[in-house]
């Protein structure tokens, strides 16, 4: 499952938008599409159910189709513990790093109103400076993977010349325990223009390739958290300097995303995550307050299509780890499991991957077995490299 690790300094609004992301507004079935550990949970991200094309109704089994769009489970992981120079041993631990190695990319929140200090202790709105939390996280984490690969690092790097061992198997070796591969050392090392000669390299080429690698194996999306409560001219600075450093960024408000989910669950509205608006059902059994506090979410809704929360999530799986969506079935023609289940599988997987990579995500029978895939749509046969495309619905045929 893809794993999004949600991070961020104290009091931004982690805990509230990891309760808002992993909520659940309706009932799925037997499968755990809730918190599986204290700081891990499901979310979901949407596409729309191929079974529309189709014309018969789905049966999912670990995702959850409702009018039409498929919610398709990611896991959450709410990243607890960072503070400045947590580098340096102030904060980032054991724990940290066994939840960044688990992650796929980063969701960071931030407070962009600007009300909380460098510590996450209350300060009056708009005295601190957000840009500041977005660098710092970004350094946090290169500098760690910079201590890593920098220990020992000539004696060492000579000792690789001499053997003439990749340098990227090499440092992918000693970031192994962040699942950080070789494909992604040697991508940061084409970005850069470093010594041929690793032995050669100081601390300051050490850490530049480090917020590479930190860019391209864990990548990051600022989620500008507090934007209710943000003046607009102030907000869109923020956006703005995010923007010119290369950053994702999108405004939310992840309080306003938990008051809708938990009045979606009581049933007081008609509300799906993501959507860019609400329905009030039950009226008259709210207050006058809880009337003019929705009016208030509606506003922003109007003002931001949302309030964020679903679309950071899916802006990091589908634009940011380009992920796309499959659904493998035994029956190509009436798109069903063994049991007669229509579409009851989805996948995400990254662009490039290919009809071997589904049948061994499948099964790894499947995959060591693998004669062909059919194109549930066109029929035709695919090949082993075929490159899958999202909403694909696949037969793959296997010997015996
Ligand atoms: N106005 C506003 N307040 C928010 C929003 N999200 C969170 N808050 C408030 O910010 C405070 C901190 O939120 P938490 O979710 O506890 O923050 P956290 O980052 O998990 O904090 P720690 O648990 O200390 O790491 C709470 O008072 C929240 O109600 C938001 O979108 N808008």
């Amino acid at each position: 499952m893809v794993e999004l690790g949600i991070v961020g300094k104290p009091n931004v609004g982690k805990s509230t938008f990891f309760a808002a992301a992993t909520l659940q507004t309706v009932e799925i079935g037997n499968y755990p599409f809730t918190t599986i550990e204290a700081n891990r949970a499901i979310g979901y991200v949407r596409k729309p159910c191929p079974h529309l094309d189709l014309g018969k109704q789905c049966n999912p089994k670990k995702s959850l189709c409702i009018e039409g769009t498929r919610y398709i489970p990611v896991e959450l992981i709410d990243v607890a513990g960072l503070v400045p120079e947590a580098h340096a041993g102030r904060g980032l631990g054991n724990k940290f790093l066994d939840d960044l190695r688990h992650a796929d990319a980063l969701i960071h929140i931030i407070d962009v109103s600007g009300s909380t200090d460098a510590e996450g202790n209350p300060v009056p709105k708009g005295s601190r400076d957000p840009c500041k939390d977005v660098d710092f996280l970004d350094k946090e984490i290169a500098y760690w993977i910079a201590d890593i690969i920098g220990r020992g690092w000539t004696r060492i790097a000579r000792r690789l010349e001499a053997e003439k061992v990749k340098i990227e198997v090499a440092i992918a070796e000693r970031l192994s325990g962040l699942n950080i591969n070789d494909k992604q050392v040697h991508a940061a090392l084409s970005h850069l223009n470093l010594d041929e000669k690793p032995s050669r390299w100081k601390e300051e080429d050490i850490l530049a390739l480090s917020f590479e690698i930190r860019r391209i194996a864990k990548p990051m999306v600022i989620a500008a958290n507090k934007a209710d409560i943000t003046d607009e001219e102030y907000l869109n600075k923020f956006l703005q300097r995010c923007r010119e450093k290369g950053y994702d960024v999108i405004p939310i408000s992840a309080d306003y995303e938990l008051a809708l989910r938990r009045a979606a669950k009581a049933g007081f509205v008609d509300y799906k995550p993501g959507d860019e608006d609400f329905k009030i059902l039950k009226e008259d059994e709210l207050s006058a307050a809880q009337l003019k506090a929705l009016e208030k979410i509606r506003e922003f809704m109007h003002k931001f299509g949302g309030t964020g929360v679903q679309r950071v999530i899916e802006h990091t799986v589908f634009n940011v780890l380009q992920m796309i969506a499959v659904y493998p079935v035994e029956d190509e023609h009436k798109w069903t499991d063994k049991d007669g289940n229509v579409l009851p599988d989805v996948y995400l997987f990254p662009l490039g991957s290919t009809a071997l990579d589904l049948a061994y995500k499948v099964h790894t029978d499947l995959g060591e077995n693998f004669i062909r895939a059919v194109d549930g749509r066109s029929k035709k046969i695919l090949g082993h490299d075929y490159e899958l495309k999202d909403g694909d619905v696949i037969k793959i045929i296997a010997r015996r």
